[in-house]
């Protein structure tokens, strides 16, 4: 769940920052050393192979997990807060599940949100047809746009959206990127959690490569497009500087 406390943020500022940053599970770090910031309107992509460390990640910088060492600034407050304090001050987390409750159904679900079910269907006009029924019997396509719809709808000022297009069809997956983006341009901030390399710089401004659980690369998405191969060569640890 999302809402907006805080002033929106002014372009070019940072609104999501990990600083130093290392987390893990039961006490051990299993990501160390994550440097990173986003900028208001801003797509920021963590890339990586499976186990890199990415949802950890993701995780640390929405305050479901706490930092090991470092910490993570969310709109200026660099205090260890939890997610639901964040989600208060504008933060939005779509995590690996479906974030749907599968028993309401499709209007249900919107209105559940703290946004208005009209801005969510502004992001997928398509799904209007199908909100009578139980979200549980829609396509996995139509989930994942009813729960994208959802936290857009309520406005937040960062995104932090993991495998969005996890088993996806391609189309979908571009359906989904091509919102995460129009909200970024609106001024949202974005950190993208992908597997799909290419569709992920099409829509991302910045990249982060990780590999067990570090930084190999940070880029400009516009230097890797023409040759997405670069990354994932990183992922087994080929061009990795020595
Ligand atoms: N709940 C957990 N308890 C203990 N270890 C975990 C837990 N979740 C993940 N890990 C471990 O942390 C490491 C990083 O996992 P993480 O899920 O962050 O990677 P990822 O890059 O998101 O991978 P994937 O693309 O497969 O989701 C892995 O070695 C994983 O086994």
């Amino acid at each position: 769940m999302t809402a907006t406390t805080e002033a929106p943020a002014s372009r070019e500022e940072i609104v999501l920052a990990a600083r130093g940053l290392a987390a893990g599970y039961g006490g051990g770090a299993v990501v160390s050393d994550i440097e990173l910031e986003v900028r208001a309107g801003e797509v920021v992509a963590l890339l990586g192979a499976n186990g890199a460390g990415k949802t950890t990640t993701l995780l640390t910088l929405a305050g479901e997990l706490s930092p090991t060492a470092g910490h993570v600034e969310v709109l200026g407050d660099d205090r260890n807060r939890r997610l639901h304090q964040r989600s208060r001050a504008g933060l939005g987390l779509l995590t690996e599940e479906r974030c749907v409750f599968m028993q309401l159904t499709g209007w249900q679900n919107l209105k559940l949100g703290r946004g208005a079910p009209s801005d969510a269907l502004a992001y997928f006009p398509e799904l209007e047809p199908h909100l009578g029924k139980q979200a549980g019997l829609l396509s996995g396509g139509q989930q994942q746009m009813l729960a994208l719809a959802r936290v857009l709808a309520a406005k937040p000022q960062v995104l932090l959206a993991d495998e969005l297009s996890l088993g996806l069809a391609p189309l979908i997956v571009q359906r989904l990127l091509e919102a995460v983006r129009r909200a970024a341009d609106t001024g949202v901030a974005v950190v993208l959690v992908e597997q799909h390399v290419r569709q992920a710089l099409r829509v991302a401004d910045t990249v982060h490569v990780m590999r067990r659980g570090r930084q190999v690369l940070t880029a400009p998405a516009a230097e890797l497009r023409d040759n997405p191969e670069q990354i994932t060569d990183l992922y087994v640890g080929r061009g990795e500087a020595a």
